[in-house]
């Protein structure tokens, strides 16, 4: 599998590069150095895992406001189906995955959202109400691609641990075809809207956003439990 969507003259592509500093910091992030040699401490993934699932909840709220944003028949019903994978079969997954790692539904229902996770998300549905498809969908993409291009490369890396490597499932599920898939999908929807919504007109804030999002995704790599 690969990323068509890093070619160049592609909405992405052109975000990614005039990010180029921050968007390596994302992807080149200790946390997935330890997940690569197998050497992050159990503990940290937990509680990654606990606010990555918090964080899909709060994506599913992200693809609703896609729908209501939108105004074309056919990518709102393409976004209802991938809202309606999500609620149905991701998060399932999620709480099966996370069962492996010993926590329960319960554990995952009980945890506040971190910091990151708050900053995060709220961000990007405030860059989503407050503006049209167009930024939304461009809050979105640092996530939604920059899995696929840290998962593809993880698998690719000679680097990456494979025997007795607990979080080799994790890579193989964001380097593997579906996931895969999923960010190019998106990476086209946002080539059209780039289209129709005017993107060079208003590229100087949609890199702003952008900038922002790969900050804040950064960040969740190492979220601080939210504690009284
Ligand atoms: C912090 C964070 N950023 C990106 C993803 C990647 N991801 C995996 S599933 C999904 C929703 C797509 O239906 C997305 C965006 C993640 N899990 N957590």
């Amino acid at each position: 599998m690969t990323l068509p969507v890093l070619e160049p003259g592609r909405l992405f592509a052109r975000l990614r590069r005039d990010c180029a500093l921050e968007w390596d910091a994302y992807v080149r992030h200790p946390f997935l150095t330890g997940l690569a040699d197998g050497t992050l401490p159990a503990e940290a993934f937990r509680t990654y895992l606990v606010q990555d699932y918090l964080y899909l909840l709060q994506y599913a709220r992200c693809y609703a406001l896609a729908i209501y944003k939108d105004g074309q028949a056919a990518s709102m019903r393409s976004t209802a189906r991938l809202l309606a994978g999500l609620l149905d079969t991701e998060l399932g997954l999620h709480i099966e995955y996370c069962a492996q790692w010993g926590l329960s539904e319960d554990d995952l229902a009980r945890e506040p959202e971190s910091l990151e996770l708050l900053a995060y998300t709220r961000t990007i549905l405030d860059y989503g109400q407050s503006g049209d498809i167009l930024d939304l969908m461009v809050s979105l993409s640092a996530c939604l691609i920059g899995y696929a291009e840290i998962g593809l490369r993880l698998l690719a890396d000679p680097a990456t641990r494979r025997e007795g490597n607990p979080y080799l499932h994790w890579i193989e599920v964001y380097g593997g075809e579906h996931y895969v898939a999923l960010a190019n999908q998106g990476a086209r929807r946002l080539d059209e809207l780039a289209i129709s919504h005017g993107a060079d007109a208003r590229y100087a804030m949609l890199k702003r956003c952008f900038r922002t999002t790969v900050l804040l995704e950064t960040a969740f790599w190492t979220p601080r439990p939210l504690r009284t």
